[in-house]
């Protein structure tokens, strides 16, 4: 145990072996924080979180006093089968139809290999910024054909006991949307893919699709997650029909909607109407600061901006609200780096949260998307969990979310897979 210079020792743990981290502070699944011990076993799972632990059975064991530790970040809405494709797939029209028609022009090319190359770039950018797992939505349609969900379900088993990634076969719609391409090929998609996703608003006959999907998700055994309502024209709106199904095919805790602009421009009685019906019916929001508040049209009276959900009043009436990425540097999204910290500023500054909030963010990069990933027993600092987390720097949850760490140290399965130090600043403190 080395007590003077924990950095070190952290670095210096081999993989595999058993491990004991004393005297930090763990951020438990409550959002509490604890003095408490950490060991991991050789198989990567927390054994236990207490303070005082026997620790003399462990292979190795770091004092980490003064040390914040927080489970894994996780990104509960990405694309990896676009992810940094911006420079060869421009947007000048700078709406979300001309993303689409973007990619779509892409994605008639791409190979697997491209998608594979860019795909596993993001993820290592993200494990290495803490991010444990990802939920990514792929195109399924007749542009991308199989290529991206089979290449990245590929990705998904190959890099299993790194980081989670769960795939969310995005069915997505085209102007003349062929039905019976939808239905022949829908459970194919379903198989490979951790969920059912869509987007209705595209969709040129939104029940008759909505149906489609939740039949598929129902007979398949898996959860949907939406793209719904990316728009701020409170004239038109989904969120009732996706909500009848949720019911219709009981698929209550089994249902995230992504994005839900349009709760912003509705009146605040229908807002409270519908955010009470998702409440009810354990429906989940993520919510995509960056997506939310770039796509727009050239004319804003034509085409509003996607805009960003209630994320402050969904928080606080109690429906599990997450914060994701959604697109990086894509047609849809040019910016992202898969730092989750990033995410959780802006979501807090531009969702309208206030100072006292900082770990209503944090929650939304770590326990709320873990409940509507379906992580379980997997997640978190606790006994039996994967040993997925992040020793820092920080002092506590509040200055992790505000300014983020100097230093962190990233475990996944038990295995230390990354280390950052922003060593300018310590130096300077060190001179
Ligand atoms: O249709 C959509 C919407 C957002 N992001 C995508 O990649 N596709």
């Amino acid at each position: 145990m080395v007590r003077e210079n924990p950095t070190a020792s952290l670095a210096s743990l081999a993989s595999g072996q058993s491990f004991a981290l004393t005297g930090g502070t763990v951020i438990l699944e409550d959002g509490s924080q604890s003095a408490s011990d950490i060991i991991v076993g050789a198989d990567g799972r927390v054994v236990a979180v207490e303070p005082f632990l026997d620790t003399s059975s462990c292979g190795a064991c770091v004092d980490i006093a003064g040390m914040l530790v927080t489970p894994g970040f996780l990104d509960a809405h990405q694309h990896l089968d676009k992810t940094g494709v911006l420079r060869f797939t421009p947007n000048p029209s700078g709406t979300l139809q001309g993303a689409r028609e973007a990619f779509a022009k892409y994605a008639r090319t791409a190979g697997p290999d491209d998608i594979h190359k860019r795909a596993t770039r993001t993820v290592e950018r993200c494990l290495s910024r803490g991010t444990t797992a990802i939920r990514s939505h792929i195109n399924v349609d007749k542009d991308a054909g199989f290529h991206g969900i089979e290449t990245l379900a590929g990705v998904r088993d190959a890099e299993k006991d790194r980081i989670t990634l769960q795939l969310v076969a995005f069915m997505t719609p085209h102007p003349g949307q062929d039905f019976d391409w939808l239905g022949k090929n829908i459970d194919g998609a379903v198989a490979l893919a951790d969920a059912v996703g869509g987007t209705p608003a595209v969709s040129e006959d939104p029940p008759r699709y909505l149906d489609i999907l939740f039949s598929a998700a129902v007979k398949a055994g898996k959860p949907v997650d939406l793209h719904l309502d990316e728009h701020l024209n409170a004239g038109v709106h989904l969120l009732d029909a996706a909500l009848d199904r949720v019911e219709r095919f009981d698929m209550r805790g089994r249902t995230v909607f992504s994005h839900i602009s349009v709760l912003s421009a509705l009146p605040r009685r229908d807002f409270q109407r519908i955010a009470q019906r998702m409440l009810d019916l354990d429906v989940g929001a993520v919510t995509l600061p960056a997506a939310n508040l770039y796509l727009q049209g050239r004319d804003y009276e034509m085409l509003p901006p996607r805009g960003l959900t209630r994320v402050a009043e969904l928080h606080r009436m109690g429906v599990t609200i997450a914060t994701a990425s959604d697109n990086i540097q894509d047609p849809f999204v040019p910016t992202g780096s898969g730092d989750m910290l990033e995410i959780a500023r802006w979501t807090l500054l531009a969702g309208h949260l206030r100072g006292d909030e900082l770990s209503a963010a944090h929650h939304m990069i770590t326990t709320a998307p873990a409940r509507l990933m379906g992580l379980g027993k997997d997640y978190g600092l606790k006994a039996g969990a994967r040993a997925d987390f992040v020793v820092t720097d920080c002092i506590d949850t509040d200055t992790l979310v505000a300014g983020g760490p100097d230093r962190a140290f990233v475990f996944s399965k038990g295995r230390l897979v990354s280390q950052t130090a922003t060593e300018t600043i310590r130096e300077k403190e060190d001179a």
